[in-house]
């Protein structure tokens, strides 16, 4: 905290380093639940699941391919284990629970079913899976790994698909607040729809006052988020955080590397609070086109207040020039073609 003090000489910085682990998804299920779309298959039991291969690793758990031997549909199943944690857990996950029963868009990644105490044929079990749908063409951060950087076609694609996918989930009350490229997943149509919702917040009333502004994945997260009180001590709805870490994530695609911290630059806690809270204003590579550099640059205005908002970015130039492209575009980037 020092350090970041005197690299701000006169600013006031207040933060407050969030504990490591707080990257929490939580939703629980005493039992097993279905989701509320009409067109998810009934899911009520475990066991009816074969393990295929791992898809991934998080925070906490892993994800693994699965074969749902009743329908012979494949599913994504997230197992997280939160160990000594469950308790506090099963706590905090009650009042969450709404959010999967409200989710129903082809925007976002559906999740057919919570389970609690895990899956014996899954690695030992695990405390808490999430039986999802499976996205074919895997994370935005897979094909970065992959391509680098992607054409201003692709990222238009993407940013649309993500403007449409908080549109909805805003308007259902909703705040991602964990906007990354490896939650971004894009399906074998080239569709890109948001997933976990593991530290969402539903933001009603009071509520509002109550989020905890260190969840999430700290390199996206908006200056607001990590200094609330440079704003007066008043936290932003939320929903504009969700507009911040889309900027970031789009200038990503474009210059093919984090973009907030100098290449090479080590990207710990007190330089990326300094460079989030304090740097200049970043630039978009000057081969960008205006639109992206302007779309880029409304979404990283530093104060939440004046930051663009997800209805403005639905309509801005750089998400409807390529409008008239198919979202198989996508693919020519992803692996599962
Ligand atoms: N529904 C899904 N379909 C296909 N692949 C998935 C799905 N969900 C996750 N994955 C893959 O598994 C990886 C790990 O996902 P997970 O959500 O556990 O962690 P993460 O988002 O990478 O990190 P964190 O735990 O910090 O959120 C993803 O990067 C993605 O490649």
């Amino acid at each position: 905290m020092t350090l970041v003090r005197k690299r701000k000489e006169k600013q006031a910085l207040r933060i407050t380093v969030p504990p490591v682990s707080s990257s929490w998804h939580g939703f629980l299920s005493p039992s097993p639940i279905s989701s509320s779309s009409s067109n998810s298959p009934t899911i009520t039991n475990l066991a009816d699941f074969e393990k295929l291969a791992v898809l991934g690793h998080g925070n906490g758990g892993t994800v693994y391919k699965v074969f749902h031997k009743p329908t012979g549909a494949i599913y994504a199943l997230k197992v997280l284990r939160f160990g000594e944690d469950i308790e506090r857990v099963q706590q905090q996950s009650l009042n969450e629970m709404g959010i999967l029963r409200r989710l129903d868009s082809d925007c976002v990644v559906m999740c057919h079913g919570v389970f609690e105490n895990g899956f014996a044929d899954i690695d030992g079990g695990g405390d808490l899976c999430f039986v999802m749908e499976y996205m074919e063409g895997g994370s935005l951060y897979d094909l970065l790994q992959r391509h680098h950087r992607l054409s201003e076609e692709a990222i238009s694609g993407i940013a649309r698909s993500v403007l449409e996918g908080l549109h909805y989930l805003h308007s259902m009350h909703i705040v991602h607040r964990d906007i990354k490229p490896s939650n971004l997943l894009i399906n074998r149509k080239g569709k890109m729809k948001i997933a976990d919702f593991g530290i969402s917040r539903l933001v009603a009333g009071s509520d509002k006052q109550q989020c905890d502004s260190y969840m999430g994945t700290y390199a996206y997260m908006s200056p607001e988020r990590i200094d609330p009180e440079r704003w007066g001590g008043v936290y932003s709805d939320g929903f504009a955080g969700d507009v911040w870490s889309l900027g970031v994530v789009i200038m990503e695609c474009f210059t093919g590397r984090f973009p907030l911290i100098n290449p090479g630059e080590k990207p710990d806690w007190i330089t990326l609070m300094y460079a989030i809270c304090f740097e200049e204003t970043w630039e978009m590579p000057e081969t960008a086109s205006a639109e992206l550099q302007n779309f880029v640059r409304r979404c990283l205005v530093r104060d939440w207040r004046s930051r663009g908002t997800v209805e403005e970015l639905l309509s801005h130039p750089f998400s409807t020039k390529f409008q008239h492209v198919a979202p198989q575009n996508l693919l020519c980037y992803s692996s599962c073609v």
